[in-house]
């Protein structure tokens, strides 16, 4: 478990972080979500104790990261996989890390296994392909066995094999009851790879709800209807006020919900052969949520709020 509780960062006259609070709970994967420069990195680097709050705090099961006794056996970090010394090999870096931390040499051969790495343990890591630097990078986080996982960026450059693996990866340490937090800007692949998400714009929680709860709240819902009697349901939409579009041999309906549709299709004796709602996609959401307009940010601000208020 995360917690945040009013985490600030200024640096000079930039507030990077402002004031942010959120949770990440164990069991699933909580995306980490922002435009360029909203302040992730920061905010990570926080939580992992290697730069300080200017007020506020960040804990990790309850703790600070310098009260941790064996912070790798509490929380593992992937921040930057080309951190790696050249003409070493995994082996031999992972080794020097087990050694630096009290880690018994035997999880080494352990965790590379678990990332698929031990046919090319003893080969120089700088020759290594950034989709196996990302699989070392796992295993030096893995090294303690911790309960908390914190990924930055972790599929970026990597190619559809490499993304496809992360993201499994991602899955399996949260099966495993662990707390797995991880930025990106590749919506779409948050999308398919978290269940939670914190989103942040301009170091500011923007949201943090379920995937599906952000998609839903910020895109426009709309219903898609089908029928052989449109014409007479397009008129008991319009007498309801509904806003409706026609496309094809279809209508799109928005301001009304699918039940409320269904309901006044049966008293006007309507047939319907489809009453689908339509989900926008993550992206739309997300652009509409963080795009500059300083009207809709006030509005998504207060209604992250409520949302906050009540899962609290
Ligand atoms: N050491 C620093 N000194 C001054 N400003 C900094 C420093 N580190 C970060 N910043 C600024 O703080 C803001 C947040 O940066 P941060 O790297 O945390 O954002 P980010 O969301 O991780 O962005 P990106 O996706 O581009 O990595 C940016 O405006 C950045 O320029």
């Amino acid at each position: 478990m995360i917690e945040a509780k009013g985490l600030t960062k200024r640096y000079g006259k930039k507030l990077a972080v402002d004031d942010l609070t959120f949770s990440v709970a164990p069991g699933r994967v909580t995306g980490f979500l922002g435009p360029n420069g909203a302040g992730k990195s920061t905010t990570m680097r926080m939580i992992l104790g290697l730069d300080n709050p200017t007020a506020g705090d960040v804990r990790i099961g309850g703790k600070r990261y310098t009260e941790l006794h064996h912070p790798l056996r509490t929380v593992g970090a992937l921040l930057d996989a080309k951190w790696v010394h050249p003409n070493r090999s995994a082996r031999s870096h992972l080794t020097w890390m087990a050694k630096s931390n009290k880690i018994s040499p035997r999880r080494v051969d352990e965790v590379l296994d678990i990332v698929g790495l031990s046919a090319v343990a003893d080969k120089r890591a700088g020759g290594f392909s950034l989709g196996m630097s990302q699989r070392l990078g796992i295993a030096g986080a893995l090294l303690g066995d911790p309960e908390v996982l914190l990924f930055d960026e972790p599929v970026n450059g990597l190619d559809p094999e490499g993304i496809l693996w992360i993201r499994k990866f991602m899955h399996r340490l949260a099966d495993e009851g662990r707390t797995v937090f991880v930025s990106s800007h590749l919506l779409s692949e948050m999308a398919l790879t978290a269940s939670e998400l914190v989103v942040i714009g301009k170091g500011r929680l923007i949201a943090q709800s379920s995937t599906d709860e952000f998609v839903t709240r910020a895109t426009e819902s709309s219903v898609k209807v089908r029928s052989p009697q449109l014409d007479r349901l397009r008129a008991a939409l319009d007498r309801l006020g509904a806003t409706v579009t026609a496309e094809d041999d279809a209508l799109l309906v928005s301001g009304v919900s699918s039940e409320k549709i269904g309901q006044l299709a049966m008293e006007n004796q309507v047939t319907l052969h489809e009453l689908s709602p339509q989900r926008g996609s993550l992206e739309q959401a997300f652009m509409q949520i963080t795009g500059d307009s300083v009207e809709y940010h006030a509005d998504l601000e207060s209604e992250a709020q409520r949302a906050l208020a009540t899962t609290n």
